[in-house]
């Protein structure tokens, strides 16, 4: 998918939220375990209930490889089923990769040529050539961590030197590896603060924004310096949405959660 598919969507649909596949097989609703693949089926549910309101889905891969084999299956399955029926949804692949060249190009093989995804999380510890080799897909998105919601985010991102603190090196000295026009970059919703400072090196790249939700994190603080004339943002839920209810309802429930965030994006994108 292309930047400008993606804004299109938004504009569209006036919603810039991402869903999280984040699937934990001890809070999905009892009904389901009883089936083959309990994890596809509350995801298939999840999708079909919320594609409307929603522009992106991230999987965490965690949740998958958790169950070995038989979770990569499930996320095979999971992304298949959006290519196919919902081809014009962004995914993003959290499995936070990166490492020397050569293994960083086979990461991205598997999650750029096998399962499809249009972008991956990537870690920026091991610099330019554990990253190069994700960006030199074409039409397929590196979101690089750059502010992390954590509380550890503080540990080392923010550390100082030269009167830089670690992240905007790490902006500032991505900005210059080839292709840096597919980056993406995440930034946490707790984080609201650092906004204003990311935007004057970033004033262009999307912003992934996990945070919202069960870490606390406020949607009108991050649109408030985060948000761009072309958006710019993709903001996430994973928690919040899926795990609304764990009745049978569960679908309608994220349904409702996820149209309560697409109203507030809604309002906000009719003031810009
Ligand atoms: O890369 C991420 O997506 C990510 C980065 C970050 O700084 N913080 C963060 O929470 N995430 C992910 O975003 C999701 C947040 O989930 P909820 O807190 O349940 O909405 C999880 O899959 C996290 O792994």
């Amino acid at each position: 998918m292309t930047k400008e598919q993606l804004i299109e969507q938004i504009r569209l649909k006036k919603s810039f939220l991402c869903i999280g596949l984040d699937v934990d097989l001890d809070k999905i609703p009892e009904h389901l375990k009883e089936l083959e693949d309990p994890i596809f089926e509350f995801n298939k549910q999840i999708i079909d209930a919320t594609h409307h309101l929603t522009v992106a889905y991230k999987p965490n891969i965690a949740f998958y490889e958790a169950y070995g084999i038989k979770g990569w299956q499930s996320l095979e399955k999971t992304i298949n089923y959006l290519n196919q029926n919902y081809p014009e949804i962004f995914t993003i692949a959290d499995a936070k990769r990166g490492d020397i060249g050569n293994t960083s190009t086979r990461y991205a093989k598997a999650y750029f040529e096998d399962l499809s995804f249009d972008s991956i999380t990537v870690a920026p510890y091991m610099g330019r050539d554990s990253v190069e080799p994700f960006l030199a897909f074409k039409d397929k998105f590196t979101i690089l961590l750059a502010l992390t919601s954590n509380a550890g985010g503080l540990d080392f991102q923010t550390l100082e030197y030269n009167d830089e603190q670690l992240y905007q090196r790490v902006l500032k000295t991505s900005l210059n590896y080839k292709n840096s026009e597919n980056l993406m970059y995440v930034v946490g919703a707790t984080r609201p603060e650092y906004f204003q400072k990311i935007r004057k090196i970033v004033p262009n790249h999307f912003l992934l924004v996990p945070g919202v939700g069960a870490q606390g994190g406020s949607l009108q603080d991050v649109c408030k310096y985060g948000l761009t004339d072309d958006i710019g943002l993709l903001v996430n839920s994973s928690r919040g949405i899926i795990y609304a209810s764990n009745g049978t309802d569960f679908a309608e429930k994220a349904s409702e959660k996820s149209l309560e965030l697409q109203q507030e994006m809604k309002t906000i994108l009719d003031a810009q």
